[in-house]
């Protein structure tokens, strides 16, 4: 056992089913997810991956099972309920203004993840808290430089990122992060996996995503997807070698 699967899981995820009518698209997951590791997801199209993080989330129910984050059962909570216990994520679509600064996106995702809705009615500037950790998720995020820049100028990869600093604007612990990589170069996939090796230190991550250099060389531990169902997890070098991944999902590649 290693340091990390010693600690106790910051989010836990047991027996955890999603059924749309007849079909089951996630059926009894169970993963844990810890501060310190980079935990991807993977599987082919369909494998219910997306299910999955909508269910961590909150965006949708559960139809069975149990999430609980730091002990607590959180399966019942509704989305913004579990956001502001901790759970952040980013999503596959964009979801940046363009018209607005880098800054001003950050500063708009930490104010709408305060409780006080009508709080997004106030100037933005005025609201320090949303202002402090805007600053601290683009610092973060490594895009402190691009504060001031209108964030429809930015490359594809710092517009993945500014999504990434947007979540960390919400002050989670758990990030759950869909298909980060999606349509980047090398060199911006390369940032964003350092991006990841950091942010890892303090929060506990799950990504979900296609590009499978990418998983092996930045994941810490591996669980791959089925048909709506776990068929193994472990380390990217246990993974790469399980017999039943390579017939299901990994071919011969790896
Ligand atoms: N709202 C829905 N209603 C009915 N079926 C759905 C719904 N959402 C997903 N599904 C089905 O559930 C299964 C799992 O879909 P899901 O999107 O979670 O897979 P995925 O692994 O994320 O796929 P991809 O890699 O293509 O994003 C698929 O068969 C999909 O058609």
């Amino acid at each position: 056992m290693n340091a990390v699967e010693s600690t106790a899981a910051l989010l836990g995820v047991q027996g955890l089913t999603r059924r749309f009518g007849g079909l089951v698209a996630v059926s009894e997951v169970t993963l844990d997810l810890h501060v310190g590791e980079v935990h991807a997801v993977i599987g082919t199209n369909g494998a219910g991956k997306s299910t999955l993080i909508n269910m961590l989330s909150g965006e949708i129910e559960a139809s069975a099972g149990r999430i609980a984050l730091d002990g607590r059962d959180i399966t019942a909570l509704p989305q913004p309920r579990r956001a502001l216990g901790g759970v952040g994520r980013s999503y596959q679509r964009t979801t940046i203004f363009g018209e607005f600064t880098v800054l001003e996106n950050c500063r708009l995702a930490a104010q709408a993840a305060t409780p006080r809705a009508w709080a997004f009615w106030e100037s933005s500037a005025r609201c320090q808290a949303s202002n402090a950790a805007a600053h601290e998720a683009l610092e973060a995020a490594g895009l402190s430089t691009e504060a001031h820049r209108i964030a429809g100028t930015l490359s594809h990869g710092a517009k993945r990122q500014l999504e990434v600093a947007m979540c960390l604007a919400t002050r989670p612990r758990v990030l759950l992060l869909d298909e980060p990589l999606a349509g980047m170069g090398a060199e911006e996939t390369d940032r964003m996996l350092a991006l990841l090796q950091r942010l890892k230190a303090r929060h506990a991550i799950l990504l979900v995503e296609h590009d499978m250099d990418a998983v092996f060389r930045v994941a810490d531990r591996i669980t791959v997807m089925v048909n709506g169902a776990v068929i193994a997890t472990g380390t990217p070098e246990a993974i790469r070698t399980n017999p039943d991944v390579r017939a299901a999902y990994l071919g011969d590649e790896h």
